[in-house]
């Protein structure tokens, strides 16, 4: 039998359903066929099976050249050494967001015929997030960046696609004199061969003591006035140092300083596009980041609860043998809508409540639950402490509660211990919290002889 951390690790899905590969891998061999320039890259296992060397940067980055041509239909190019992105990966990342638009936590806005528009921070040369967006799903996007070699690529690699184009505007982030580029000049600074080598810059040890982000404007100012967006998404400089950067040896993806790394890592520059989202509020229906590192995932879950943000998202991303997970946050009131309803002939139900605002938890529920049984003249026994409250309700009550014909009666809400008269109907309702914004309700009848289908129409 698995050990229940092997059962729990092949329970995680490793690639969204929606994914073009979730069923069809990459095929090598395929591919080598297909494109004489990616066949020099590939190679056979004694097994026979088709490889290719994920050291090897020219061999990556071909390989994401013909998947984007060969699946996506993209003209798409990066010059040595930026970041080269992995396609099914990336779009792991659009299909999440395709889910939240789509679920009802937050109302849609169909203010915009359904069209969808997207932010996104931090494009890079590859500027692969716009890419897929546009030609997967028609979404519309602003891509921003700072460096020169990020936009002057990111544009031709829109302007390669002239079926796309018009869906995508490359932004260019403006870096003050204030604001400091990893050399603590003004931010201008392009990648530069010579960096790579250099051990941690003066730079990162003073981010690493303070861990506040101060490089250029990320979301406010460079957010336009008025403009909205249907969500943000975001792939942060992880790391703190280029040695942190550096530390799976296995893989070549690239990816210069300017790309990996951000004073404060990205623990500094999610935080603050929380403090930007603090200020843009509604102007995002959903903001969102990749974040690298659970620990940062925990604190900047606090930091969003602390901010009153309406909902929090989480999921995670499994990456071959690497763990990414994703966050999102919404200002925009939450639609309370119950899903899942279990309404069958049983004698314990449950369902869920999403979207609850976070300040309202268990325990307020609990009491509104109680409130309204008590408006309607049933009698309500609460334990606060094991989140739980008994209801009897005579037929007159049920009646008055499924009419809503309901009035606090006093006496009934003082009393307890009220004599059941063999027709009431009792039962239990337990409220869980599982993550905040998100209870689960269940209702259990108490005697087997009460009224089945009182308890149904009620508790539904
Ligand atoms: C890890 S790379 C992600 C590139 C691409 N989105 C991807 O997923 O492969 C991070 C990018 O953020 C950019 N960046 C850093 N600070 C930024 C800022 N304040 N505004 C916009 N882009 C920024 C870097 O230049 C870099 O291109």
């Amino acid at each position: 039998m698995p050990s229940k951390k092997r059962r729990r690790k092949e329970e995680r899905p490793k690639i969204h359903p929606k994914n073009k590969y979730s069923d069809n891998p990459p095929d090598f061999a395929l591919l080598a066929s297909l494109y004489p320039t990616f066949k020099p890259f590939v190679f056979y296992t004694r097994e026979g099976r088709p490889r290719i060397d994920w050291t090897d940067f020219n061999a990556t980055r071909e390989l994401t050249r013909v998947l984007l041509l060969h699946d996506h239909n993209l003209h798409w190019w990066i010059p040595h050494g930026q970041l080269c992105p992995t396609v099914p990966n990336r779009s792991n990342y659009i299909h999440w967001i395709e889910d939240l638009l789509s679920s009802h936590i937050i109302p849609r806005d169909n203010t915009d015929g359904g069209n969808v528009r997207g932010f996104d921070i931090g494009t890079g040369a590859n500027c692969i997030y716009p890419l897929l967006g546009a030609s997967l799903l028609g979404w519309s996007f602003v891509a921003s960046d700072m460096t020169d070699v990020a936009i002057e690529w990111a544009e031709r690699n829109v302007k390669n696609n002239p079926n796309i184009s018009e869906l995508i505007e490359i932004r260019k982030v403006k870096c003050s004199q204030n604001t400091l580029s990893p050399e603590g000049l003004s931010g201008e600074s392009s990648y530069s061969e010579e960096r790579e080598g250099l051990p941690s810059s003066s730079l990162d040890i003073s981010a690493s003591e303070d861990k506040s982000y101060y490089g250029p404007a990320i979301l406010v100012d460079v957010v336009r006035d008025g403009e909205t967006f249907d969500f943000c998404m975001c792939n942060p400089p992880f790391f703190e140092s280029f040695e942190e950067a550096g530390l799976n040896p296995k893989t070549s993806c690239g990816g210069t300083y300017e790309e990996m790394v951000c004073p404060g890592g990205e623990k500094a520059f999610i935080t603050r596009i929380i403090e930007d989202s603090v200020v843009l509020k509604q102007s995002f229906r959903w903001y969102t980041s990749m974040v690298g590192r659970k620990v940062n995932l925990k604190f900047l879950v606090s930091k969003l609860r602390e901010v009153g943000v309406t909902v929090v998202k989480t999921t995670e991303f499994v990456q071959g043998k690497t763990f990414r997970w994703g966050l999102a946050w919404s200002f925009v009131p939450p639609a309370k809508k119950i899903v899942t309803p279990h309404v069958t002939e049983k004698n314990i139900l449950s369902f869920m409540l999403e979207g609850i605002q976070r300040q309202f938890g268990a325990i307020h529920v609990l009491q509104s639950v109680e409130s309204f049984f008590l408006a309607g003249g049933a009698s309500c026994k609460l334990n606060a402490s094991s989140f739980v409250v008994d209801i009897t309700a005579s037929a007159d009550h049920c009646n008055a509660l499924l009419n809503n014909d309901v009035k606090y009666i006093d006496e009934v809400a003082s009393c307890s211990n009220v004599q059941e008269a063999p027709s009431n109907l009792c039962f239990r309702i337990l409220v869980f919290q599982q993550i905040p914004g998100t209870l689960l309700v269940k209702g259990s009848l108490q005697h087997r002889d009460s009224a089945l289908s009182g308890f149904h129409l009620l508790f539904s």
